[in-house]
């Protein structure tokens, strides 16, 4: 079986989620100026199939920012491969905290 897939060709959600932490890390290192890790991830859906062939994009954006931490919400889209039908396949609200090179949280800053 594909590493990604089911057995009916549509790609695990983990798949997915591992894209979606990954823009969310993105844009909080770019926010935080260096490392952050997840701390939590929050308000997981599954909406919609995504199968193989499809276009998936992922878009995130900050919607808070604390001391040390920065919460990110993604959504995934999804394109059929030969059409303009779109959709949004999934979301969740990332957190992520911003460290210094011990490991501890650090401040995000202005
Ligand atoms: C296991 C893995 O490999 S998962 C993938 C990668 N992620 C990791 O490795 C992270 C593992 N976790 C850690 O190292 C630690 O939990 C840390 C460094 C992220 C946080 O350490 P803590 O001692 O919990 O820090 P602390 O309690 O001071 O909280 C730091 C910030 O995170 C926030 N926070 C902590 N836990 C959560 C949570 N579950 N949900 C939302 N926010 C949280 C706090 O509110 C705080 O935010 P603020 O400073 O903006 O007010």
């Amino acid at each position: 079986m594909p590493a990604d897939t089911n057995a009916y060709g549509d790609i695990f959600g983990g798949w997915l989620v591992s894209l979606m932490d990954a823009a969310a890390g993105l844009i909080a290192a770019r926010r935080a100026k260096g490392r952050a890790v997840t701390v939590a991830m929050d308000g997981m859906q599954f909406l919609h199939p995504v199968k193989v062939g499809d276009e998936v994009s992922v878009y995130g954006e900050i919607t808070r920012v604390g001391r040390t931490s920065m919460t990110i919400q993604v959504e995934a889209w999804r394109r059929l491969r030969e059409s303009e039908d779109t959709c949004k396949v999934t979301e969740a609200v990332f957190t992520f905290v911003a460290i210094d090179e011990n490991g501890r949280p650090r401040p995000v800053g202005g």
